[in-house]
């Protein structure tokens, strides 16, 4: 087998000194894989997410290709990791604004080499002197109408949008960019219709399976059985003491 794209080593967290969520989590992510997330309601599913996506303090060590996502530039690791919340509608400003953002990392990454070059110290303050161009912003765009969305929607306030709206925007934007080699998906179509979330489970899975573009894997966190089912290959369960591969999806 080819080397993981993601390593988690012994990866913990805690809400307060003392008080871990979790503990021990060992994993990897490999080509191809779509993982569906398990555990019970407050357990930890999307802190880890987040810890995947280094949008969390936590212990331990986590690899993207083998390297720590700083030596990469966090906010460059972090279109690459990409985590696409539940709820977008918490974001400030509109679709637009944080398209723009995050396609200037990544056009960044572009730019200055994503796999040959370590940035040592390019973090939050963008200062590895890389310049920043515009990159093609339409994939996003054409994903989102496949997936029943006007354009005008991007120009409006993220709260002013309906959560099924958000959602299919914020997945667009994952996907449409064609930068993200991992999707860390929390819960991402839990407002949408059933027609609708089939369509864009679909669209996701092909896009790991078939198309040999960017995007590489998935980690998804589903309440949902049956999508659970529809879309996982490997399933983990996330509790306190750590996280367990599973044959397939259990009850939480
Ligand atoms: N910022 C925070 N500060 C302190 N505690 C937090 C914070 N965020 C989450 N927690 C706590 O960490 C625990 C795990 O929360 P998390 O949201 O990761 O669980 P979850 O498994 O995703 O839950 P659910 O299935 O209900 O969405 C919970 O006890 C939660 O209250």
């Amino acid at each position: 087998m080819s080397e993981p794209i993601l390593e988690v080593k012994d990866v913990g967290c805690s809400k307060a000194p003392g008080q871990p969520i979790f503990e021990h989590v060992n994993f990897a992510v490999n080509d191809k894989d779509i993982i569906v997330l398990q555990g019970k309601s407050g357990s930890g599913k999307t802190t880890l997410l987040k810890c995947l996506a280094h949008l969390n303090l936590y212990e331990g060590q986590i690899l993207y290709r083998g390297k720590p996502p700083q030596s990469y530039g966090i906010p460059i690791f972090r279109t690459r990791v990409l985590y696409v919340p539940q709820r977008p509608s918490l974001l400030p400003g509109t679709p637009r604004d944080f398209l723009n953002t995050i396609s200037g990392f990544s056009s960044r990454s572009t730019k200055s080499g994503w796999f040959s070059k370590s940035h040592e110290h390019d973090s939050e303050h963008h200062g590895n002197g890389v310049s920043t161009t515009a990159i093609d912003l339409n994939g996003p765009i054409e994903v989102s109408k496949e997936w029943g969305i006007e354009e005008e929607l991007w120009d409006r306030n993220w709260s002013e949008l309906s959560g099924g709206e958000g959602q299919r925007i914020a997945l667009a934007t994952g996907v449409g960019l064609g930068n993200a080699e991992i999707l860390l998906l929390d819960e991402p179509t839990s407002a949408l219709d059933a027609g609708s979330s089939e369509m864009v489970e679909k669209y996701i899975l092909n896009e790991v399976k078939n198309k040999g573009g960017a995007l590489k894997a998935v980690v998804w966190i589903t309440h949902s059985a049956d999508q659970g089912k529809r879309v996982g290959d490997r399933f983990l369960r996330v509790t306190a003491g750590g996280i367990h591969e599973e044959r397939g999806l259990e009850e939480a």
